[in-house]
């Protein structure tokens, strides 16, 4: 399948002389939901910035559709829809004047249908004639995400969606995102909330430092570099570790009453069942046991910090 966006080998050097992107490739299949993780600063916004040209690369190809931004410009940038991070909407404009501008800008023909019923999906509809000014700031982010949609584009970038935004409006955003994809729209959205792209992601990207450290779908990452902590609640106190179980990734809790036994999720050998096996072989009784899964949020935070020890 032809990919929605192919990023070959971007670079970006400020004019400060700060560089920003250092060789980054990536494909983004058409349909996807895909979450760019990484730190203040890592160069999420730059990339975006590039694909949707307002960012000039100082070297590397991206195309979009098949086409290369650089020489179809105005084709690429009908196909994208961007949600910036920071209000860029006229103020002085009512909603509806607003996104019936965005449309026609990108030479879309009217289409008032359309367009009320995503005012209506944004719960902005009763809206419609008040002057942006007018509007709460989660309000002035709706419209924001009403006019990158406006032109109804096969791409949509969401840079940071719901940074500061309440939760009403961040459940609306992820419900709106889940509605687009399965309209066919390919959704690329940055975000600090790990649980959000724990939640929305099909595929997890992580940029550190202006390079992409790793692209994997959410579900292979978990699998690959999740760990699981089993936590056995002793019937007896343990002062120590038996023989037997000196191999195992094992502590005892400060309280002797449990043992906690960290395995890697894709490791099915060092799994809970022989383990098991062997407490009940050592006659060690036990009450309760509990697991809990590395969050992406824990495996994140590693992978980054291994990034920057590398580089030091
Ligand atoms: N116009 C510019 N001139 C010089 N440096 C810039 C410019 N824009 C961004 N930078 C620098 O490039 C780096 C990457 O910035 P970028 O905004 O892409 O990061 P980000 O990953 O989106 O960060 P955040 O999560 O804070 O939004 C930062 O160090 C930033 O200071």
């Amino acid at each position: 399948m032809q990919p929605i966006i192919a990023i070959e080998n971007i670079q970006k050097t400020y004019k400060s002389g700060f560089k920003a992107l250092n060789g980054v490739s990536l494909t983004i299949q058409p349909g996807e939901i895909f979450a760019l993780l990484g730190p203040n600063g890592a160069g999420k916004t730059t990339l975006i910035g590039t694909v949707c040209g307002l960012v000039r690369p100082s070297g590397g190809r991206i195309t979009v559709d098949g086409l290369d931004i650089h020489d179809n410009y105005r084709e690429v940038r009908q196909r994208i829809g961007l949600v910036p991070q920071e209000l860029a909407v006229s103020m002085f404009e009512s909603v509806w004047d607003t996104v019936k501008f965005s449309r026609g800008l990108f030479g879309c023909k009217p289409n008032d249908d359309y367009l009320a019923e995503l005012l209506k999906n944004l719960s902005l509809w009763e809206k419609k004639d008040t002057n942006i000014m007018a509007l709460s700031g989660g309000m002035k982010r709706r419209v924001l995400i009403a006019k990158a949609l406006a032109h109804e584009p096969r791409v949509l970038f969401l840079d940071e969606p719901t940074a500061g935004v309440d939760v009403e409006l961040r459940r609306d955003m992820w419900s709106m995102i889940r509605k687009l994809r399965e309209q066919g729209v390919t959704i690329i959205l940055t975000t600090h909330y790990i649980e959000e792209a724990e939640d929305m992601a099909d595929r997890i990207g992580v940029i550190s430092k202006g390079e992409i450290i790793l692209v994997e779908q959410k579900h292979d990452l978990m699998q690959q570099l999740g760990k699981k902590t089993l936590t056995v609640h002793l019937a007896e106190p343990l002062d120590k570790i038996p023989e037997l179980l000196a191999n195992y990734d094992i502590s005892i809790s400060d309280d002797s009453l449990s043992l906690i036994y960290q395995y890697s999720t894709a490791d099915q050998q060092d799994g809970v069942a022989p383990l098991l096996e062997k407490l009940a072989s050592l006659n060690i009784g036990y009450q309760d046991l509990s697991t809990k899964q590395s969050s992406l949020e824990e495996i994140f935070v590693s992978l980054v910090a291994e990034k920057v020890e590398a580089a030091q």
